[in-house]
């Protein structure tokens, strides 16, 4: 199978800043993959570009087999994203947010689509009120329904459970394991909780000072480094101790 994301030899400079330093890897289709790495690696700047917000300085990126610099209209439709750096805007209600977003993506049936995300993330208490006027927790729900809109073949979710309580965050993170199992989609995350990575991911990209440093299972990491948990890993990574393997 052709994999989701291949990227070959990236790299993306800012002026005088290398923001992206070479790098290549695969996502396979159906997974779920972590992007992770301390503040300022890279991680955004790899997402916007997988997006086809950001064009790379050099080096090649196809997602769900086309290129992205060549023929990004082709392939942006089949993908989506949330965030919660990204403001709806805040004084359209939930449903007219989505209105919008859903019309922008082409999507079928809109006002099915909406009352089926409505009802699935839960957002029928506060549907009608401004986006301006939701909790945050509400809001990363609003985010993640705006996300699934065009049913979306990859999904990018950055910090996807970020300012959501204990019990949702969970339920977000089943939600999510259902949606790929139920649609064969593939998932790339960001995010720097570390039990999320460990519960959702197949495999782990790990970026510092943007090139992949590591890469693996969130089990094979634990084990290479001897380590019990993903988050002793990253600060091993963080903090430039060396591999239990190597020492
Ligand atoms: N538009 C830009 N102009 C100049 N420098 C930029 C720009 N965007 C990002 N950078 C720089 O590129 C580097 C990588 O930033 P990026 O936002 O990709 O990191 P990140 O891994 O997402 O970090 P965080 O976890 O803090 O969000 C940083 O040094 C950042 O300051």
């Amino acid at each position: 199978m052709t994999a989701a994301i291949k990227v070959s030899s990236v790299s993306k400079r800012f002026g005088p800043v290398l923001a992206v330093d070479d790098i290549s890897f695969t996502v396979e289709t159906g997974s779920t993959t972590a992007l992770l790495g301390g503040n300022g690696a890279g991680k955004t700047t790899t997402l916007s570009m997988l997006l086809g917000l950001l064009l790379p300085s050099s080096g090649a990126i196809a997602i769900l087999g086309e290129d992205m610099v060549r023929h990004r209209y082709r392939v942006l439709p089949r993908l989506n994203f949330s965030s919660p750096y990204v403001e709806l805007p805040l004084r359209l209600t939930v449903r007219q947010n989505l209105t919008v977003y859903g019309h922008l993506y082409g999507v079928a049936q809109l006002g099915h689509r909406i009352a089926e995300l409505a009802e699935e993330l839960e957002l029928a208490d506060f549907i009608d009120r401004p986006a301006g006027k939701l909790s945050a927790g509400q809001k990363t729900r609003v985010g993640l329904a705006k996300a699934l809109l065009n049913k979306p073949d990859l999904l990018m979710l950055d910090e996807p459970t970020a300012s959501l309580d204990p019990d949702t965050a969970d339920w977000v993170r089943s939600y999510f394991q259902d949606y790929r199992d139920r649609t064969g989609a593939t998932i790339v995350l960001a995010s720097h909780n570390m039990t999320e990575v460990e519960r959702m991911c197949d495999h782990v990209l790990i970026m510092k000072q943007g090139r992949i440093v590591d890469q693996g299972s969130p089990a094979e990491l634990i084990g290479r480094f001897g380590r019990d948990t993903l988050e002793e890993v990253f600060l091993d990574i963080a903090r430039d101790r060396r591999k239990a393997a190597e020492s």
